[in-house]
């Protein structure tokens, strides 16, 4: 099988910096990564996850200016673009904070919407309403499952994504600093217990007065971190081989073992 090249893009979040101007600079780093198979992008990286109060001015539909430059920068560079998240304004009249995937034709692949709201009776858990879906996409050398942020310290949203077939576990992210330590050990503990690659998109810089962590990781089925960035803006590249989760569910096969909430067979 083939092997997959990734690249994630951490991206300084830097509100000084106007929209248009970001959203260049992000769909420029993009198209930097043909050659590459899948590119990530961190979460709400074009209003800054801990700006709430920006939130409900910066909220796009799905055809916004943010949509439309990754989806062209996407079938620019011929990569499958996570484009990070971005405020949806949805046809229901919430908001939410959506992730974008695109084909490397530009067009929509997936879509997920955070179920997990970070800030208990502030910032987005205030202003934004939360997903409900569990989202999987199929590409041709992995199934990705889609989650954001907080999402990962919630272990059965990754169950689900795995029992959905996911193989490599996506996490676009806006992470601060102070709980870095949290962040590396979360990532680790859900590619082993899941024996799933996992992608971990954070941003870089402060914004909002808080400062983020960066460190973006990619970490193989068998708990082992394969890159990792430091704390300023850099693009993160790495090698999968999908073989690699065949081969370690197969040879240390915990899974099976499973006794609660087990998938129906
Ligand atoms: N943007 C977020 O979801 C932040 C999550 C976080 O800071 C934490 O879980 O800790």
């Amino acid at each position: 099988m083939a092997k997959w090249r990734v690249s994630l893009v951490q991206l300084d979040v830097d509100l000084a910096v106007p929209p248009p101007v970001r959203r260049a600079r992000a769909a420029a780093l993009v198209r930097a990564q043909a050659g590459a198979d899948l590119v990530v992008l961190p979460e709400l990286w074009p209003v800054g996850a801990f700006a709430a109060a920006a939130f409900a001015a910066a909220a796009e539909d799905l055809t916004g200016p943010t949509a439309s430059a990754m989806a062209a920068a996407a079938a620019d560079a011929g990569v499958w673009l996570h484009a990070g998240s971005l405020v949806e304004a949805a046809p229901d009249g919430r908001r939410y904070n959506t992730a974008l995937l695109f084909g490397p034709d530009g067009r929509p692949a997936a879509r997920y919407r955070k179920i997990h709201r970070f800030g208990f009776d502030a910032g987005e858990a205030r202003v934004l309403a939360g997903g409900r879906d569990v989202v999987t996409a199929r590409l041709p050398a992995l199934t990705l499952g889609l989650s954001t942020c907080y999402d990962l310290r919630f272990p059965e949203l990754f169950r689900r994504l795995l029992d959905a077939g996911a193989e490599a576990l996506v996490v676009t992210a806006s992470w601060p600093r102070r709980r870095l330590a949290h962040w590396r050990a979360l990532l680790c503990a859900r590619a082993i217990e899941n024996q799933a690659y996992v992608l971990a998109c954070n941003a870089a810089g402060t914004h909002a007065g808080v400062p983020q962590a960066g460190h973006s990781m990619v970490v193989d089925p068998w708990g082992r971190v394969v890159a990792e960035a430091g704390a300023p803006a850099q693009v993160l590249t790495a090698v999968l081989d999908p073989a690699a989760v065949v081969r370690t569910r197969a040879e240390f096969p915990v899974l099976r073992d499973r006794v609660l909430d087990r998938p129906p067979t």
